[in-house]
């Protein structure tokens, strides 16, 4: 289970973004979480992959803080694939990174093996995506957050990455954390839904 345990953070020592906040998501479900722009959902999300640490509070991953291991548990994907590869790169350097990574997983993905040859500029979003949403499945992790990972795209390349990622999630028992404004998406894709602004107005409750 990825367990965010009483957590608490500020950007502004003089104004918490958000306190006192309980989650915990369990391997193979896929949460479901919307709220105000602004509210702090991304902030939220970098807190669980370890990019960000809180002033109050823990998260536990399978009951563990984080070791600091080479590859951390919990992937996050972000909303703009173009910021997350280097632009230099042909795209076969992210699967010669990743070396562990399952053969089947780009097949699945969609990604084409003429997509290798060209650099992140010669692809579009929904195709970078992909590379992106790859990279997260190494054999170490258990959970994934996805802020926003379809938001820009059309209907059609967001049902093609979502019914993927679903597959390989569902498959390899990884936890979802999947923060949109599309209440839609999140309704079709979701075990559960969590409305942000609850989660950060419930100081017993947990979610
Ligand atoms: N590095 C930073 N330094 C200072 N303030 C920040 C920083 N990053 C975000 N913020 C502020 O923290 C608040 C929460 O931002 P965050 O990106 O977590 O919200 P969000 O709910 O994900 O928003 P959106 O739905 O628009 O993506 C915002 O007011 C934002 O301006």
């Amino acid at each position: 289970m990825l367990e965010c345990k009483n957590i608490g953070f500020y950007y502004n020592r003089s104004n918490w973004l958000f306190r006192n906040i309980h989650l915990s998501i369990e391997r193979g479900e896929i949460i479901g979480i919307y709220g105000k722009s602004g509210s702090g959902k991304t902030t939220l999300a970098k807190i669980m992959a370890n990019y960000l640490s809180p002033m109050e509070g823990e998260v536990l991953v399978d009951g563990e803080k984080s070791n600091h291991s080479e590859v951390y548990p919990v992937q996050l994907i972000w909303q703009h694939p173009e910021q997350a590869i280097n632009p230099k790169w042909k795209l076969s350097k992210i699967f010669e990174e990743a070396k562990e990574l399952d053969q089947d997983i780009p097949s699945i993905l969609g990604i084409k093996e003429e997509w290798l040859n060209r650099r992140a500029h010669e692809l579009s979003g929904g195709e970078l995506q992909r590379f992106c949403i790859a990279r997260a499945f190494h054999p170490d992790t258990r959970y994934i957050i996805a802020d926003e990972i379809t938001s820009m795209f059309d209907a059609i390349t967001q049902a093609q990455i979502w019914h993927a990622l679903i597959r390989l999630v569902k498959e390899r028992n990884i936890g979802v954390l999947a923060i949109s404004h599309h209440i839609s998406l999140l309704e079709r894709i979701s075990d559960r839904i969590i409305d942000f602004n609850q989660l950060k107005g419930a100081s017993e409750k947990s979610f």
